[in-house]
């Protein structure tokens, strides 16, 4: 939920900004280009930083008649004012060693003008500093909550920089361009508002004032200000101007602005009269116009430059990805009106995946001739003839509804339906969250207690969006009505693919199951735990394996199913042989960094990412237990190898072999679970972790161990820990 809230504000800030942004990034970039270009022409000499203040007066008051002020601009080019032999004042760059004319400063063009005109006020005067003022405020909202969601995206601080799931190009470009630009953008923003707060007196004042006491200048022999001290002291990068005195009189001094302060000197003796610090803000203020302007650097003005490109980019894909979401989980238009259909279909869905299924299940309704209202959750209200309730729902945060969804339970509570109505309830989720479809539950449980519903299939709870789970619920649910309802595979899903060379494949041994290790053409950040999303061609449809990361490259451990489309296209491919798949990011299945003790519960091909965190991982001082599961003796055959050497570099601390087929010797992953009660409570207690991964049914008999054991040697709910990501699952 707290996704969508940042989502939603992300997006209100953008749409809010978006027309000043697109005329302020446009001006920004053409302003870009000005100290760019100002830097490849500039007067700059080389090795400046080792002429002093003292060299460069005196070469300057040898040439020229008189000297009226003296700056360095942003490109260390230094540029005077001075009166020539000839009587002429001309404002010149000139060369600090020798005081020889290099050119003359040049105005800016008529577009450079325009764009800067345009790029501070709109034109528009003072209302238009304000409102790009504003903008500038805007986006650093919109760098802030940007920020908010890459951080809720990658689950941790740690994982920011992590690799991104490219589902598409523009979502994929818009967050990997928002990391890499994320603080030059911050930056410009932030300065932007500074900029205007100060053009509209908003900061503190930053005038500097002199305290000047006039008996100074009784000197009877005057040193010549090439010959001052300190003078001699002061380098040309330091000085920002000098003022010459305005003539001959004791009460005229030199004025000399240094980077961070300003100095009334005398110009008889040279001594200083004043030093004055400059305030803070003197400096932020400097700060912000180099950070915005990029005027003395060229290389951050080309910074600036694809910043401002970017957040052309950024307004365009933003809002291509919004319009993308839109259209998945639009209504179609077989829509009936609410108080005509039969069928009420009543979807909750943050990402619009779930509105792709309800669809697929209100288009077979409708080719059957039922009249189907489909809506979100949050519309609920009374419907004149409807008599079934079908609710598809996914789960977010911990347990809870999506954002269309927020308003149904206090809905629902509220009104009561017209009809009784038959209902059942569809929960979509991942495995990979402890609360597994938590919602879906909840909603089934209220609906239940309010007898105007009537359920007439338990919930079904889909894991990461399988379509088979999906399929045989319709079929169930079809069934119960006395339907023939026909279900169509989704379209088939645009996933960018990545090749991956067959680098082995074990035989299948007597539980057929089989080791296949994949290398991936393309250089790939993935680690043990995440999942090999595979599409076989044959119906399209994602299955996942989870991946164990063994010698960088992946492991899978595979059991082939008699009619397993997958498995069989697994089981029979040769080294070399390549295929295409997606590598899918699974970070609440990452081993926990700095425990003490991480216990690993498997059975069958539930061992493979346990086998690559103890094979590649540095596991620092955390000792791992294994706990697994197999058939009979011959089963652990195939992961031995891998188990032996773990136990050898004493990456593996225990090793329990538990075999439900073996005679004499039977017994589950749940029995020495529950044999070992006080060593789990134990580790629990001292904050250690535990992961689980493998079938569904060893994972429910495991949780309800686990639940005694918490309950009786901890006094605590398993909940409490799985809150406090101690638990962490992936079954299948
Ligand atoms: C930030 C986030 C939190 C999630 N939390 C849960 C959860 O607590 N329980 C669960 O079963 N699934 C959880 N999921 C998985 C989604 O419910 C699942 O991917 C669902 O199919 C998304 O459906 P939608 O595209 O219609 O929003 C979460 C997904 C995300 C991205």
């Amino acid at each position: 939920m707290t996704l969508s809230i940042w989502r939603y504000s992300h997006l209100a800030l953008a749409i809010v900004s978006s027309a000043f942004l697109l005329i302020a990034s446009v001006t920004g970039i053409i302003l870009a280009f000005d100290p760019i270009a100002n830097s490849i022409e500039s007067y700059a000499i080389d090795d400046i930083e080792e002429v002093t203040l003292a060299k460069t007066i005196h070469v300057l008051q040898e040439r020229y008649d008189e000297l009226i002020t003296l700056e360095i601009d942003e490109h260390d080019a230094i540029i005077a004012t001075v009166v020539t032999k000839e009587g002429n004042s001309e404002t010149i760059y000139v060369d600090p060693l020798t005081g020889k004319k290099l050119g003359v400063p040049v105005e800016k063009s008529d577009i450079i003008k325009f764009a800067t005109n345009l790029h501070r006020s709109l034109f528009l005067k003072g209302i238009g500093r304000f409102f790009v003022g504003f903008v500038s405020f805007l986006l650093l909202l919109l760098s802030i909550t940007g920020t908010l969601l890459i951080l809720k995206r990658q689950g941790n601080v740690k994982r920011f920089f992590s690799k991104i799931r490219k589902k598409y190009f523009t979502q994929y470009s818009h967050i990997i361009l928002g990391r890499l630009l994320l603080i030059p953008i911050f930056i410009i923003a932030i300065t932007g508002v500074y900029l205007s707060l100060e053009k509209f007196s908003l900061l503190p004042a930053k005038v500097i004032s002199h305290t000047i006491h006039t008996n100074h200048s009784s000197a009877t022999r005057r040193v010549l200000p090439k010959d001052f001290e300190l003078f001699k002291t002061i380098f040309l990068t330091d000085m920002r101007s000098v003022e010459f005195p305005f003539s001959d009189a004791p009460e005229d001094y030199f004025i000399v602005k240094l980077s961070n302060r300003e100095l009334i000197i005398d110009q008889y003796t040279g001594t200083i009269i004043s030093e004055e610090y400059y305030p803070l803000i003197t400096l932020a203020s400097y700060w912000s116009l180099a950070l915005h302007t990029g005027k003395g650097s060229a290389v951050w003005s080309v910074v600036l430059l694809i910043s401002c490109c970017s957040i052309l980019f950024f307004i365009y894909s933003g809002f291509s990805m919004t319009i993308r979401r839109i259209k998945k989980s639009s209504i179609s238009n077989f829509n009936h009106n609410k108080d005509e259909a039969e069928y009420i279909i009543l979807v909750g869905s943050e990402t619009g995946s779930t509105f792709a299924f309800a669809t697929i299940f209100a288009n077979a309704l409708s080719a059957l001739g039922k009249t189907v209202f489909i809506s979100e959750l949050n519309n609920y209200c009374r419907y004149k003839r409807a008599k079934h309730l079908i609710i598809f729902t996914a789960t977010y945060g911990q347990g809870e509804p999506p954002t269309n969804a927020k308003r149904f339970e206090k809905n629902v509570k509220a009104i009561q339906p017209i009809n009784q109505l038959q209902f059942s309830v569809v929960g979509f989720g991942s495995l990979a969250y402890p609360d597994f479809c938590k919602y879906a539950l909840d909603l089934d449980t209220l609906l239940k207690m309010n007898p105007k519903f009537e359920s007439i299939l338990e919930p079904c709870k889909i894991n990461n969006q399988s379509f088979t789970t999906f399929k045989e619920w319709a079929m169930g649910w079809s069934s119960q009505m006395g339907l023939d309802l026909y279900i169509t595979p989704p379209e088939k899903e645009k996933v960018d693919k990545v090749t991956f060379s067959v680098i082995d494949r074990s035989d299948i041994n007597e539980d057929d199951t089989f080791l296949l290790h994949l290398k991936p053409h393309n250089n790939m950040d993935y680690e043990s735990g995440d999942l090999l999303a595979f599409y076989p061609k044959e119906d399209n449809v994602r299955r996942l394996y989870s991946i164990g990361k063994v010698n960088g490259n992946i492991m899978l451990s595979i059991k082939k199913h008699e009619f397993g489309i997958c498995s069989t296209f697994f089981s029979q491919l040769e080294k070399g042989d390549k295929i295409k798949a997606v590598i899918q990011q699974n970070t609440t299945f990452h081993f926990p960094a700095n425990k003490k003790d991480v216990i690993f519960i498997a059975n069958g091909t539930g061992i493979a990412p346990f086998l690559g965190m103890i094979t590649s991982y540095p596991l620092g001082d955390s000792r791992v237990h294994l706990f697994w599961g197999g058939r009979n003796t011959s089963s652990v055959l195939l992961y031995n190898e891998y188990i032996k050497k773990a136990q050898e570099t004493k990456h593996l601390s225990t090793v329990k072999i538990i075999y439900s087929q073996e005679l004499g010797n039977k017994m589950y992953v749940q029995d020495q679970i529950e044999k070992e009660a006080s060593f789990i409570a134990s580790v629990l207690k001292n904050g250690g972790v535990i992961m689980i991964c493998g079938s569904i049914a060893m994972q429910k008999e495991v949780i309800k161990v686990l639940e005694k054991i918490t309950a009786t040697y901890l006094s605590e709910p398993l909940q409490t820990f799985k809150q406090q990501k101690q638990i962490k699952i992936d079954c299948y």
